[in-house]
């Protein structure tokens, strides 16, 4: 099949847009963009360079049709996104949701190039995804769809191109399966197309674990920074996933205490805190929150206004907007969701002297174990689990020092010294390929 490509993307880019009830215009493509523009005012980069990294260089837009397991037939609309590569392959998750468009993997594909860049991997961005609810489909109709899917966009993807990986709503299997479609197509198996496979056919120990593990390090790293004791801090986490859930856990090992912690349905708030381990993840069984034994329940507005020291946004994107900025009672927030606080709310926040810690730094431990699973695809050797998070801990601490010493040298927010890093190593890889524009 010809790649439906284009290679401007400007049909796409201009709708979609969504607003709130204050009239912000939000989508992931237009906060992402709005960063750019106030993050390269501090960064040594050209005007040419920043207009350039406002576009995508590609979105692949694809039909999936689904036979169901009725008979009939459901078509399906698939994205890939691939923003820039001037650093190493595409590489970024791939989220099965119903408000996947265009626009929103835009955005996403340009956070990932920022991401990969601050964490100093050798990948560019990318973002894909099908828009689809997957609690609507069974487990066979999710592998046709993925298989299917992988067919569509076969073309673009590739262990030296563009590496695909999970993201919301799909998992290790989904990436198994992508894996197998693709390495039927090209009459050889190859295990390095996407990360985030389960480890008996080229997966790496920690992969799952290691968005919330490295949302949990860089909280503890915030904590220390405010002088704070992580024994003495109260913590809510929105959505208990792959990211939330696993940050959690492991902030409650740590000696924090997590006093809320919601899924799509709503939050159970315990002010002596919760027994995370005891409540199912998403990938365990979803919808399972409100289930379970707590003193409190509340909605996933009213988690977002908690008065406690952290709030770690794990779910959806653009929760913190300009409508409830104003409410947030949490001394910092880490960013574990993509792109949960819209540009207005950042500001908000930032007036009100709230330090927001940026996605593109705290739950970069996805794609950066990501990183170790091609690597170990390549070489055909598995790491430890104790060698993985030993790695990812020193790579966090170093993006985590590297940002940190921006936001002194410059008095910066944390946002805009994450992009200033992410910038300056882009810009110079452009330079000395003398790839420009
Ligand atoms: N997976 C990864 O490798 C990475 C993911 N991320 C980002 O982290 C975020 C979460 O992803 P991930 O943990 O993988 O997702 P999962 O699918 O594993 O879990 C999502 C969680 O969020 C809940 N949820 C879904 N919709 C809402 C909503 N509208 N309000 C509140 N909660 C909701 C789900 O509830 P329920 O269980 O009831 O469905 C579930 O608990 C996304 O923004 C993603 O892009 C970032 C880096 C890496
Ligand atoms: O592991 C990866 O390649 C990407 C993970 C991802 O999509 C993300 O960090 O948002």
């Amino acid at each position: 099949m010809t790649p439906n490509t284009s290679d401007h993307a400007t049909d796409v880019e201009s709708s979609t847009k969504t607003t709130t009830a204050a009239g912000e215009t939000d989508s992931a493509l237009v906060t992402a963009r709005r960063q750019l523009e106030r993050a390269a005012t501090h960064a040594d980069v050209d005007d040419g360079v920043v207009e350039r990294l406002k576009h995508p260089t590609r979105v692949q837009r694809v039909s999936v049709p689904l036979e169901r397991d009725d008979g009939t037939v459901e078509v399906f609309t698939g994205y890939r996104s691939q923003h820039d590569d001037v650093r190493g392959p595409y590489k970024g998750g791939l989220r099965y949701h119903p408000e996947v468009n265009a626009n929103e993997c835009i955005g996403l594909s340009m956070w990932m190039t920022w991401k990969c860049a601050v964490l100093d991997l050798p990948f560019g961005g990318g973002k894909g995804g099908i828009a689809v609810d997957p609690k609507s489909l069974s487990h066979d109709e999710i592998e046709r769809l993925t298989r299917r899917f992988a067919e569509e966009i076969r073309d673009i993807v590739g262990p030296t191109r563009d590496v695909p990986a999970p993201d919301m709503g799909t998992d290790a299997q989904t990436m198994a399966w992508f894996m197998d479609a693709y390495s039927m197509q090209q009459g050889e198996t190859i295990p390095g197309v996407v990360t985030g496979k389960p480890p008996v056919i080229g997966g790496s120990h920690g992969r799952e674990e290691a968005p919330g593990r490295s949302t949990a390090i860089i909280t503890r790293e915030a904590i220390d920074h405010y002088g704070r004791d992580l024994s003495e801090t109260t913590v809510a986490i929105q959505g208990f996933g792959s990211v939330g859930a696993n940050a959690a856990r492991l902030l409650e090992d740590w000696g924090a205490t997590i006093v809320s912690v919601s899924d799509v349905n709503g939050a159970i708030y315990d002010p002596d805190g919760l027994d995370t381990h005891a409540i199912p993840t998403h990938d365990e069984e979803p919808e399972a929150v409100l289930e379970q034994d707590a003193p409190h329940t509340l909605s996933n507005e009213e988690i977002l206004e908690l008065d406690v020291d952290v709030l770690i946004p794990a779910a959806v994107g653009n929760v913190l907007t300009d409508d409830n900025a104003d409410d947030v009672q949490a001394d910092i927030v880490v960013e574990g969701a993509n792109g949960p606080t819209t540009f207005a709310a950042d500001t908000i926040l930032e007036e009100r002297g709230i330090s927001v810690i940026p996605d593109i730094l705290a739950n970069a431990g996805g794609v950066t174990v990501s990183y170790f699973e091609w690597l170990q695809d390549i070489n055909r050797r598995q790491w430890t689990l104790e060698e993985i998070n030993e790695e990812l801990e020193v790579k966090m601490l170093a993006a985590w020092e590297d940002v940190r010493t921006e936001v002194e040298r410059k008095d910066l927010t944390w946002r805009d010294a994450a992009y200033v890093v992410a910038l300056s190593r882009i810009a110079e890889a452009k330079a000395v390929r003398g790839l420009w524009p």
